[in-house]
């Protein structure tokens, strides 16, 4: 049985509460865009693909049973609850990329005068809905070619590789399948994965809580260590490379990721193992110039302070406690999108053809 983080069926949205796993697999019922701003800004719910199916598909959960005046009502709706949504945490850019895509459609849809109410209704409930299998397609075609492209690699021992991975970027974190992990999913099913290595990722520990709870449930070989073990690491294990997420990629290809990715990435360069970033295009935000542009969440303190609600931190020590950093496209081998292995360099035009490729795509679908 493969791992959920999202149920959706016409209308009716759950969402795996990831604050409870590993210990609890409880699903929560999302019944409205505020519901699913919660989930998505308490971190219920969290990862770049997942926040903007959560928080799209929420807004399909209130327009299913709504009754609306005129297509322009259902437009104006449409815009507001996505740009409410689109703040409920800012570095991952899938949401605010969702947004776009889906107002634009909705402001065609209501100027065009061969189009009626309940049609324009229906176009915008399947753009959406669509997101869920896309994503998953997406996941495994990234698989494919983050996989092809390890094995190729001179330091793959016949063919073996041993990966290190940091925070969660498995089915937790997507639709299903997963983007870096999805890359280690597709090793093993070829049978090219000889270990995995992931980091617990403090403090909020999606590596520890989630990763691990995914690789123990498809049964990987894998092995946690504490985030300070990665220079370590790489200095006694044979590591073939490093695959991590991506929260927005900027157009030069400078990625923010899970705070601890830059630091893995220097170490990896001293090292000398290759350094991939699998992002689908839905994270990559061209409208950004490069990695200082792109805002960082910053989340409390008690998260440092305190485990499981217990404090381990003396009291009155400030904190700093940055979610992402950004790691620069010096740093990075490869980014794996669901089109292809794409030189940081040449992410840019690259994608900006894969978007142009992907708007004349849906526009055939009005
Ligand atoms: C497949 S995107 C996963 C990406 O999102 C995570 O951040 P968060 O758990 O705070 O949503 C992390 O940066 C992962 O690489």
């Amino acid at each position: 049985m493969t791992l959920q983080a999202i149920k959706y069926n016409k209308g009716k949205l759950e969402i795996l509460d990831q604050l409870l796993l590993p210990t609890q697999s409880v699903y929560r019922d999302i019944l409205s865009v505020e519901d699913g701003w919660k989930a998505i800004n308490s971190m219920q719910v969290r990862g770049a693909p997942a926040i903007a199916i959560v928080g799209a598909l929420s807004l399909a959960v209130e327009m299913y049973p709504k009754i609306y005046e005129d297509k322009q009502e259902l437009e104006k709706d449409v815009e507001e609850k996505l740009n409410r949504l689109v703040k409920a945490r800012p570095t991952a850019v899938n949401m605010k990329i969702a947004t776009h895509q889906i107002t634009s459609l909705a402001k065609e849809l209501a100027y065009n005068d061969l189009i009626n109410l309940e049609e324009m209704k229906a176009k915008i409930l399947g753009s959406i809905e669509e997101m869920l299998e896309k994503d998953v397609s997406d996941n495994k075609s990234i698989g494919l070619i983050g996989a092809d492209a390890i094995i190729k690699q001179k330091n793959c021992n016949n063919g073996s590789a041993r990966i290190l991975t940091h925070c969660n970027t498995g089915s937790l974190a997507t639709a299903g399948y997963g983007t870096a992990l999805g890359v280690i999913r597709a090793l093993h099913e070829s049978n090219h994965l000889e270990h995995v290595y992931c980091t617990e990722t403090r403090p909020y520990m999606q590596g520890a809580r989630l990763t691990a709870y995914e690789l123990v449930h498809d049964r990987l070989p894998s092995t946690l260590v504490c985030d300070s073990a990665v220079a370590a690491l790489l200095q006694h294990e044979q590591i073939t490379a490093v695959v991590v997420g991506a929260d927005r990629v900027a157009a030069n290809g400078d990625t923010a990721n899970k705070i601890g990715t830059y630091q893995i990435a220097v170490v990896a360069k001293h090292h000398g193992v290759p350094f991939y970033v699998a992002s689908p295009l839905s994270s990559v935000d061209l409208s950004i110039p490069s990695g200082e542009h792109i805002p960082i969440e910053e989340r409390s303190d008690k998260e440092i302070t305190h485990v499981l609600d217990k404090r381990i931190a003396a009291p009155g020590i400030s904190c700093w406690n940055p979610a992402f950093d950004i790691t620069p496209a010096s740093l990075i081998t490869g980014i794996i999108t669901e089109h292809g292995m794409l030189d940081p360099l040449e992410l840019e035009e690259k994608v900006s053809k894969f978007k142009c490729l992907q708007k004349e795509i849906e526009i055939t679908k009005i």
